[in-house]
This record gives structure tokens, C-alpha cells and sequence, in this order.
């Protein structure tokens, strides 16, 4: 049987890295899984138009859907397997939650292909596509801020080191996203120089938590931003117009949201960079099987 689902990618309104707390928002641009079960025990992922990308991450999520729900499938786990296929318009490594996207996506579709669809709910499946990132080694807080976002839709605001959600809102914003050339894998991010600005990341959630999330994602871009090494000049660039303006994730994405014709003038700016500018919009649906 096989099993396909979508799920969107997401911007940073406070990165996790820093105390283990989070805020990420959905936005417009998504990751398909398909997965197709086989009885001849390999798991094996592959990522359209990326020959080379590391698959450990959707085989992870494969196994531990099996872990959760092969009993209850009536799966012969010593056969079974699956061919987990990828489509993204999510760029990889980019700071723009392609992961939580490719996760969310592929432990989605692969209840599907169990005809196991009700046997989870989203937020239970989103924590299963955590664990699996967390065992592929593409995370240092698992990174359930991003993943829940994906999942949920919305605005969420989490709790990375128990998995717990403190917060989802809907939003309705436009949303401009610039992506250096460049690419920054999470896994490689200076953790400690992430821990030296923790008082400052902890300012940025408790505004996040009394749904102040345009000042709290400019707080953070600006901390992050130094402290990951990367020119703010695109975060000035937004402002004063941008209602509010990141660094994304570890980067090297920058996010602005506001209204459209404020988004005009950064788009003016932004575009003239090295580097692709996405137009885009928050979105309120998340990961759903198709
Ligand atoms: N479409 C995809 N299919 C399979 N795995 C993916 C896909 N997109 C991302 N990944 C996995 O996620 C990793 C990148 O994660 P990460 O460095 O956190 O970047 P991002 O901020 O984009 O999530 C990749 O190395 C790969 O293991
Ligand atoms: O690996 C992690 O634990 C995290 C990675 C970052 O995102 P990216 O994966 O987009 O860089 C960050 O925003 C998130 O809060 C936590």
C-alpha cells in the first residue's frame, strides 16, 4: 500500500538553541512524502532532485511509525519495508525547517500506508517525527518548535526539552523569506556561543508567550544574527516597515512578515541581494494526509 501527505515548512520567531524554549510559525511552502510499504525488510529513502541529500532522517521516521503502530497494523516486522520518495520546494539546510517539513511529511504518509490514519493524534505524530530526528542526529533540541508549527499550523510556542506545547495561535500574515547561497546545517550550530545569549532568548519567548510575536522574532533576529556570525544588514533593511524580521532557525534564511504593501519595499531591497527572496504567507492548515 502506499501513503502520501504534505506538510508545510516553517520561519523562527525564537530559536531553541539558546534554553531549550521555541516559537516557529507555517508558512506557504511544502514538502510531499510518499511511502510505499514492501515486504523485503529495507527502508530506503530518496529526495527528488537530490541524489546526494542524507535520507537517515524520513528512514527514522518510517521505523519509528512502525515502532507506534505496527502491532496495531499487523505488520510481520521481520519483512517489513518501505521506499519513502521526497518532493520539496522547502531549500535544505536553510534555516527554514525542511526537516520538521520532511519529518512531519513522511510519518504522515506513512500512517497512511498502514491504514493507520486515526491511530495517532497530529501532535503524538509530530513528537514520533521529533524522536526520529533527534535518532538521525539533524537536531540539538529536537527542535519540537518548528515540528508542532509544521504540524499544527499557526503560531506555536514550545517547550523543546519535554515536547510540550505552551501556545498555538492562527495568524495572518504575508511573509517575505531571503536565502543567502549559502547553507547552515542545524546539527553544526555553535551551541555554546547559542547559551551565552540565553537571558536574551528568554526575553524573546516570555514576549512570544503573551503573543507578542513580531517583537519577539526582531529581538531574535538581531541576537541570533550576532551570534551566529551573520551580517543584520538584511534585518535593517526590513525595518521600519516589516511588522517583524528574523533570522531564521540557524540561519542563513531571514523571514519578515507584515502586510503586503510593507513587504513591497523590503521585497525591493531584499531582492537585489545574492541569494533567492520567496514571497509567501503565514498558513493555518498544517501536515494533512493527501
Ligand atoms: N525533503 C527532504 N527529504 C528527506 N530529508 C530531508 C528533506 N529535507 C530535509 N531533510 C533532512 O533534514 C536535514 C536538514 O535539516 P536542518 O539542518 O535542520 O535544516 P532545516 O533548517 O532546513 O530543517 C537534511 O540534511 C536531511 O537529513
Ligand atoms: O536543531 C534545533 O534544535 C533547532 C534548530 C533551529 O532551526 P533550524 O533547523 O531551522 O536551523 C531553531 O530555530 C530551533 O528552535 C531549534
Amino acid at each position: 500500500m502506499d501513503g502520501r501527505a504534505v506538510a508545510p515548512a516553517a520561519g523562527t520567531v525564537v530559536n531553541a538553541i539558546a534554553t531549550g524554549h521555541g516559537a516557529a510559525f507555517a508558512i506557504d511552502l511544502e514538502t510531499t512524502a510518499t511511502v510505499e510499504l514492501t515486504s523485503d525488510g529495507d527502508i530506503r529513502g530518496t529526495v527528488a532532485d537530490a541524489p546526494d541529500a542524507d535520507t537517515e532522517l524520513v528512514e527514522q521516521c518510517v521505523r519509528h511509525v512502525f515502532d507506534a503502530v505496527g502491532d496495531e497494523a499487523g505488520l510481520d516486522r521481520s519483512i517489513a519495508g518501505a521506499r519513502i520518495r521526497t518532493e520539496s520546494a522547502v531549500p535544505m539546510a536553510a534555516g527554514l525547517k525542511s526537516s520538521s517539513a520532511a519529518a512531519n511529511a513522511t510519518v504522515l504518509a506513512t500512517l497512511d500506508a498502514l491504514d493507520c490514519a486515526d491511530a495517532m493524534d497530529p501532535i503524538d505524530a509530530c513528537r514520533l517525527g521529533v524522536e526520529a530526528a533527534r535518532a538521525a542526529g539533524v537536531t540539538i533540541t529536537g527542535a519540537f518548535d518548528d515540528a508542532s508549527a509544521s504540524m499544527l499550523g499557526g503560531v506555536t510556542v514550545t517547550n523543546n526539552t519535554t515536547d510540550e506545547l505552551g501556545k498555538q495561535e492562527t495568524v495572518d500574515w504575508d511573509v517575505l523569506v531571503y536565502t543567502p547561497p549559502d547553507r547552515a546545517f542545524s546539527a553544526a550550530v555553535d551551541v555554546t556561543a547559542c547559551e551565552r545569549v540565553a537571558p536574551m532568548a528568554e526575553l524573546a519567548i516570555e514576549l512570544a508567550s503573551e503573543g507578542r510575536f513580531v517583537e519577539a522574532m526582531t529581538v531574535n533576529g538581531f541576537v541570533f544574527s550576532a551570534t551566529l556570525g551573520y551580517d543584520p544588514d538584511p534585518l535593517l533593511a526590513a525595518l521600519p516597515d516589516a511588522a517583524g524580521a528574523s533570522l531564521s532557525g540557524t540561519g542563513p534564511s531571514f523571514v519578515a512578515v507584515g502586510d503586503a504593501e510593507a513587504l513591497d519595499a523590503v521585497e525591493r531591497d531584499w531582492t537585489e541581494r545574492p541569494g533567492t527572496t520567496i514571497r509567501t504567507t503565514t498558513r493555518t492548515k498544517g501536515a494533512t494526509i493527501v
